[in-house]
């Protein structure tokens, strides 16, 4: 603490707003410096500038002296700096490397780390060969304390690297272009959502669950179903007829006859994907099928991308659970994430335990974006929309003379398509007479129940309904995540943590999860509902 107040006097001296930004709060305080950092960059950078254009020199006010005190003081920070931005390529040291984490365990991750500096031959792999290493590493204690969370599939700055022990520290997070709740991944490219079409059998609502979480996180995703040895020729015809007229195009697979695996291969090469699904339909099966070398078509026989760790065996086979006879599902207990090396490239992601979507990140709202035949109309035009965009710039870039009949012609439908999207954009994200609809009948909805997952669309209403009145009653608002973002200096997007009122300590899900269920036993016998003028009751009545 007293090191604490001794900067925070220092400070002072700096500039009136950056006094402001402090609070008394030491988790606050700690968070600061990476504030400050920015500060102190900006000083070097005017620094440089005025070094490469000594003519410019006059303009620039004199170096700020309490800017480079505060430098100074803080230099045991200086690797705290904002979260990097993707693109960003931070001069490295020797003992520094850029990875990804690919596994958690305990307090430690494993990161594969693919590109550094040119170091010792022998110790680490050639600049360029392609070739990861494997490093244990420990996240650096101040990153936990700023609640900057480092997750598996985050891309990091590792350093103080023994390239030896294959030892090292997490010292940044590079920023997320995407990153998912159960389980708890960062930079997922893709999800393949796996049923089994019997041994489990397929289950439609079970199948609309699990779609409408991967749907709602906005990554794309692919439906593939596994056992296809399982059923008839006319079992598959009617599945992928049904599927279609959800907006799906389903892959069908088998591990166990080998069919459909190399297009599976296909689609997952060179992404981050999340398998998904549930218990017993053959996750673990199918991804250590697509990891053995036989299904790693464009790898050679026994390439490993990646130089393990000796002894070492998180990246190995996935354990294959048996079904259970009498349930027809899966018994595998463990909640535990890695991403698994494709050895084509990619990663692949297991989620044993994770059998059960929460929904949390639906509402009321936007559940409707989650199902594809709502939209259907929408998309196609968006889609070409985009497509045309694409011609567009072509033939613009294109050496020839420019064709003007062409163009104007061009022209003219880009202006119409513009026109079509506009108003799509007013009214979505339904399209119904009123922005807030939520297709359950209401005047002047375009959205009619004709449509065969209506009932499971207003089963899933009805639920996310209820979870969001409890969180209305219980948190004062909707629950968000930890961690807020803020644009900080030079545009630089800064995780700062949530707290929660009083409390500065998170919730287990665990106990969330418990006073949810607690809360909805109340809530059945609470009489202060709107029932009047609730839409979901109403339609509820209606159709019974
Ligand atoms: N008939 C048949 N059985 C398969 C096929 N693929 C996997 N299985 C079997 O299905 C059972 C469950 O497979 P897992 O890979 O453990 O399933 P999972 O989805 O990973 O299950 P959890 O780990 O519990 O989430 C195993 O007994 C597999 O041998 C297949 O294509 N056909
Ligand atoms: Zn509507």
């Amino acid at each position: 603490m007293p090191i604490a107040s001794i900067s925070l006097i220092r400070h002072r001296a700096i500039t009136p707003t950056a006094t402001s930004l402090f609070t008394s709060n030491h988790n606050n305080l700690l968070y600061r410096f990476s504030t400050l950092r920015c500060f102190t960059i900006s000083a070097k950078q005017q620094q440089q500038q005025q070094k490469q254009n000594p003519n410019n020199v006059s303009k620039k006010p004199p170096p700020n002296k309490n800017l480079l005190r505060a430098k100074h003081t803080f230099k045991d920070y200086s690797s705290l700096a904002p979260i990097l931005s993707p693109e960003q390529a931070p001069p490295l040291s020797q003992s520094q490397a850029i990875g990804t984490v690919a596994a958690a365990q305990a307090n430690f991750m494993r990161v594969i780390v693919q590109s550094g500096p040119s170091r010792t031959a022998d110790v680490a792999p050639p600049e360029g060969s392609g070739i990861g290493v494997e490093l244990l590493c420990v996240v650096r204690a101040v990153l936990k304390k700023i609640k900057r969370r480092v997750l598996v599939g985050d891309k990091v700055l590792v350093g103080s690297i023994d390239w030896v022990d294959r030892r090292g520290m997490i010292e940044n997070v590079f920023q997320r272009s995407s990153e998912i709740l159960d389980p708890p991944v960062a930079n997922v490219d893709h999800f393949l959502v796996l049923f089994s079409l019997e041994q489990p059998r397929l289950e439609p609502f079970a199948l609309t669950r699990f779609l409408v979480e991967a749907e709602s996180t906005g990554i794309p995703l692919t439906l593939a179903l596994n056992k296809s040895e399982l059923v008839d020729e006319e079992t598959l015809v009617g599945w992928k007829t049904r599927l279609q007229s959800w907006g799906y195009e389903p892959v069908f697979c088998s591990v166990d006859s080998k069919s459909g695996l190399d297009a599976l291969a296909f689609i997952l090469k060179d992404q981050t994907t999340v398998v998904v699904g549930p218990s017993g339909v053959g996750k673990s099966s199918l991804i250590n099928t697509l990891r053995s070398s036989h299904h790693a078509s464009d790898a050679e026989e026994g390439d490993n991308w990646f130089d393990p760790i000796l002894g070492s065996k998180w990246f190995e086979e996935q354990r294959i659970g048996e079904v259970s006879t009498r349930s027809g599902r899966g018994k595998h207990t463990t909640r535990h994430v890695s991403l698994l090396p494709l050895s084509g490239g990619g990663y692949l992601a297991d989620t044993p335990g994770f059998n059960q979507p929460s929904l949390m990140k639906v509402t009321k709202q936007s559940l409707a974006q989650a199902f594809p035949e709502v939209c259907a109309v929408c998309e196609t035009l968006c889609t070409s929309f985009d497509s045309f965009k694409l011609v567009f710039f072509f033939s613009s870039e294109s050496n020839a003379e420019p064709d003007l009949t062409c163009m104007f012609q061009l022209i003219a439908s880009l202006n119409y398509l513009l026109q079509i999207r506009k108003m799509l954009i007013d009214n979505e994200p339904t399209k119904c007479s009123f922005n807030n609809c939520l297709h359950l009948g209401e005047p002047g909805c375009v959205v009619k129940g004709d449509w065969e997952r209506y009932p499971y669309y207003f089963q899933l209403l009805d639920e996310i309904r209820i979870r969001e009145e409890f969180q209305l009653r219980t948190f004062g608002t909707k629950r968000e995540g930890d961690v807020r973002f803020k644009v900080g200096e030079m545009g630089v997007k800064q995780a700062e943590p949530r707290l929660e009122p009083k409390k500065h300590r998170r919730k287990s899900r665990k106990s969330i999860n418990q006073s949810i269920l607690d809360g909805l036993d109340e809530l059945d016998d609470d009489d202060n509902l709107d029932m009047e003028n609730d839409p979901i009751l109403r339609a509820m009545k209606e159709n019974q």
